[in-house]
């Protein structure tokens, strides 16, 4: 297994996850430096996006700890996590219906900042309110979005929504950004921008957890992968070692047929 430097900024020990019987992560540990730029892989159904939301409190852990610069914010709810500097995208955003795209960005700023200060009257609310509208309004533009800042969130495509997921994201300035498949579905074009986007924040200094299917993708922008096989973590290597990595080969042509499809990506 790849050795992390310590102090590691996020460490999951032990971690326990289930549904009713179904044992969906069983005795995870990882660890992720800060600066990696970690793909989290797996067969469908091996608990991805499950480790996902446990590490960021959208579902309570069962047992075990997830420490996060140092704090355990195993059992914080998923605000408070936010607000220590972890923040996540979803597989399928979903957006509201009567709000423009700049709006969610905004909204999105109160949440990860507490919503006194929006609850504030006077200067200081006029000044925070601005400062989010200058960010949202930035990010649009890093992240093609400006020519839609005015349209319903509700309307934009499905690559347009998982960048906006991205802004909404990044409105709270996260050390530790969590991506969960960020450009499955996404015209080519598009996800050639949320590749160099990431690439661009990482140099800046943020450090991504990103699950993915797509090899081409981990190739170009994962320093590490992390494989998991029903609920078990079976590999954390180079992307270049995945190929020959016994149990990532396990995982992926041990199951039935829809295994061996998927196969296809992992193989480089
Ligand atoms: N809220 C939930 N309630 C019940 N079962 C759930 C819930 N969330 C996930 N599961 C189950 O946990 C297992 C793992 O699901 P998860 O979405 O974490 O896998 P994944 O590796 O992200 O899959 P994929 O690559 O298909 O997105 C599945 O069997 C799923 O049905």
């Amino acid at each position: 297994m790849t050795h992390v430097s310590s102090p590691a900024l996020l460490e999951v020990s032990s971690l326990a996850k289930a549904f009713g019987g179904n044992r969906v992560l069983q005795d995870v540990h990882l660890a992720i430096g800060r600066g990696e730029i970690v793909g989290l892989l797996g067969p469908n159904g091996s608990g991805k996006s499950t480790l996902l939301n446990t590490i960021t409190g959208f579902e309570a852990i069962d047992a075990g700890s997830v420490r996060y610069a140092g704090q355990e914010i195993g059992r914080l709810a998923a605000h408070r996590i936010v607000g220590q500097g972890v923040a996540r995208t979803f597989q399928l955003p979903s957006m509201p219906q009567k709000m423009s795209v700049i709006e969610v960005a905004m909204a999105a700023a109160s949440a990860h900042h507490g919503f006194w200060e929006t609850l504030l009257r006077g200067r200081a609310a006029r000044r925070a309110e601005q400062a989010a509208r200058d960010k949202a309004t930035r990010l649009l533009d890093e992240f093609l979005l400006t020519h839609v800042r005015d349209l319903p969130a509700s309307a934009l495509s499905g690559g347009q929504k998982k960048l906006l997921g991205i802004v909404c994201a990044l409105m709270g300035d996260p050390q530790l950004l969590m991506l969960d498949e960020p450009t499955a579905g996404v015209h080519p074009n598009l996800r050639n921008d949320i590749v160099q986007a990431l690439l661009r924040l990482n140099r800046q200094g943020m450090t991504l957890v990103i699950v993915e299917h797509d090899m081409h993708f981990i190739r170009e922008v994962c320093s590490r992968c992390i494989v998991l096989d029903r609920g078990h973590i079976v590999a954390s290597c180079a992307p270049q070692e995945l190929s020959s990595n016994e149990r990532v080969l396990q995982a992926y042509l041990g199951g039935g047929t829809s295994q061996q499809d998927q196969a296809t990506e992992v193989t480089p």
